[in-house]
């Protein structure tokens, strides 16, 4: 069974300041690092690191070799990335000595894919594979309806939270992944409680409180976060849904799949960087058998 990742795929670069800059202000840079990123690339990584086969579709620049030989290194298959004219998604990521930071992000190629190609690759999909998708790229609805209608399971991570495209993606999707914030845009959003959306399961995360699946006609499942040494959370909830759709690949039940993402994200959370810190199967396997 393989998950079909559609998704942002971002170059990241980070630059270390002692402070945010002032407008006019120019600033040198302590420290500098360049990472795969996006939330496509973070989740896609995420599930092959987790034990998934995992294949990409998704668009990169001109510029996009770094990211391609990126995601290709994890064992991503990229046959179905396009090439577009014009730059690959990248994001600018100033942190100050304090933790805080100031983003800016261009979606570049992630905005220009062309629909035909994502479909005519979707033709080869078996019935039981998994598409897992979110919100950092055009054409959501068109492929959870495409995927959906091969009898694929749909994951669709809600993130960045953006109404407009969750309630056309929403009708496509089996489980829906959100973080607590996002929860409370969706429910303030609609004006139907959560039971009544058209989705078979809602997986809600919440930090460091852990992570509840809601299923109708199911009783709810919770994980409590694991214990944990917090260095950087950055990523976070792209491991942990990424690890959830692994684990369901490769034939998990939810509750065993709740439990692995959490491990996942605990040792996720535990590591500096994004993409980078994503942990492997058999580190994921090791804490769910010593909790
Ligand atoms: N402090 C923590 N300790 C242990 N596990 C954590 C911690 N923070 C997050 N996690 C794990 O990661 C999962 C996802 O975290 P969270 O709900 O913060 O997602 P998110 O807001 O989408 O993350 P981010 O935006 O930082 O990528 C949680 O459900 C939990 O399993």
């Amino acid at each position: 069974m393989t998950v079909w990742c559609f998704g942002s795929i971002n170059i990241d670069h980070f630059y270390n300041l002692g402070h945010l800059p002032a407008p006019g202000e120019t600033l040198a840079a302590s420290g500098y690092r360049v990472e795969l990123g996006g939330k496509g690339a973070n989740q896609s990584v995420a599930a092959a690191r987790a034990g998934a086969s995992v294949r990409h579709l998704g668009a990169i620049g001109a510029d996009g070799d770094r990211a391609l030989a990126a995601l290709l290194a994890e064992g991503v298959n990229c046959d179905y990335i396009q090439r577009v004219d014009g730059a690959t998604g990248h994001a600018v990521i100033m942190l100050d000595q304090n933790g805080e930071n100031s983003i800016i992000i261009e979606a570049g190629a992630n905005r220009k894919m062309a629909l035909e190609p994502i479909l005519a690759a979707m033709e080869q999909v078996d019935l039981a594979d998994i598409l897992l998708l979110q919100n950092e790229t055009a054409f959501q609805a068109e492929i959870a309806e495409a995927a959906m209608g091969r009898g694929m399971e749909v994951i669709y991570s809600a993130a960045p939270f953006e109404i407009a495209a969750v309630r056309a993606v929403l009708p496509y999707v089996n489980t829906l992944v959100m973080n607590a914030v996002e929860a409370a845009q969706l429910r303030a959003a609609l004006d139907v409680p959560f039971e009544d959306l058209p989705v078979e399961a809602v997986v809600i995360t919440r930090g460091a409180e852990g992570a509840s699946w809601h299923a109708r006609g199911t009783p709810d499942i919770f994980v409590p976060a694991l214990p944990t040494t917090v260095v950087d959370t950055t990523g976070a909830g792209d491991c942990f849904t990424g690890a959830l759709a692994a684990s369901f690949s490769m034939g998990a039940a939810p509750d065993e799949a709740m439990q692995f993402a959490a491990a996942a994200a605990a040792i996720q959370v535990s590591r500096p960087g994004t993409s980078a810190a994503m942990p492997r199967r058999a580190e994921i396997e090791r804490l769910v058998l010593t909790t």
